[in-house]
């Protein structure tokens, strides 16, 4: 088996499709008690946060993403940067991804904002659209592998009528508004079994989006 390195000293195997089997509460509950183990030896050390902002195509991502990678000084991973070219011909080309063409990706997201933690940086911002819950359970394992880091997603929320019109405006990008609805049928919305969500509404104006989510943020900046 493919095994793909999330940290130096931590593999993680990929899983195989709508195989990903993750006792989450399991994993909180070993997080909880390490965390409180390290506030004891080190009770000083601060939480550093990747911030996953997810959404269909269109919800702004990349929009808000960059702002609040400037605003909070934190390093910003552009998601679609990392697609291999087979997912940027096929999305071109306006077939949507498959989970199998969304793993090795989302693999790729993870280990870049591992990599950026382990060079110094205080926390990341990262765009992903990680419409399916296995795939932000996927992502969710960064933070469950070591003590201090924390995964949080900002969930940018809208209808597809209006991503649909906004994804027809934007220009010189390969994913095209015959996209957008297969991006809703492939969604699965977080609800409130995922806690680490924050969920922003983006029907306004993209600095009120802006700052919603900036706000939403810095509220949760040492949960
Ligand atoms: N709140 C908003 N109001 C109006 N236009 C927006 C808003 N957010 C994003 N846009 C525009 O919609 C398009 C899609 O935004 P983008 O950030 O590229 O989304 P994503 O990265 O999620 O695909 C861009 O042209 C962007 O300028
Ligand atoms: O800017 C966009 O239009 C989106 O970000 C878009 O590129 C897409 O959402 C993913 O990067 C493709 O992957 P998914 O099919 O997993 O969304």
């Amino acid at each position: 088996m493919h095994r793909y390195t999330l940290r130096s000293s931590v593999q993680v195997p990929l899983p195989k499709m709508d195989t990903l089997s993750l006792d989450l509460d399991a994993a909180l509950a070993r997080r909880t008690s390490l965390r409180s183990k390290q506030h004891t030896v080190k009770a000083a050390a601060p939480l550093r946060h990747i911030w996953v902002v997810t959404g269909p195509a269109g919800c702004g991502k990349s929009s808000v993403a960059a702002y609040l990678a400037q605003a909070l000084d934190l390093p910003y991973i552009e998601g679609d940067d990392y697609h291999p070219p087979e997912n940027v011909k096929k999305m071109s080309n306006g077939i949507p991804l498959t989970d199998e063409d969304r793993w090795g990706w989302l693999d790729t997201l993870r280990q870049k904002a591992s990599e950026e933690l382990e060079a110094g940086a205080m926390g990341c911002v990262v765009t992903c659209s990680a419409l399916k819950r296995r795939y932000r359970d996927f992502i969710r394992q960064v933070g469950q592998a070591e003590v201090g880091i924390v995964v949080r997603f900002v969930y940018l929320r809208a209808d597809v009528e209006l991503l649909i019109q906004r994804v027809k405006a934007r220009k010189n990008h390969f994913m095209k508004d015959d996209m957008v609805r297969s991006q809703f049928v492939a969604l699965e919305e977080p609800d409130s079994s995922e806690p680490d969500v924050v969920s922003v509404d983006v029907s306004g104006s993209l600095q009120e989006v802006q700052k919603d989510a900036l706000r939403e943020i810095k509220a949760r900046m040492s949960d």
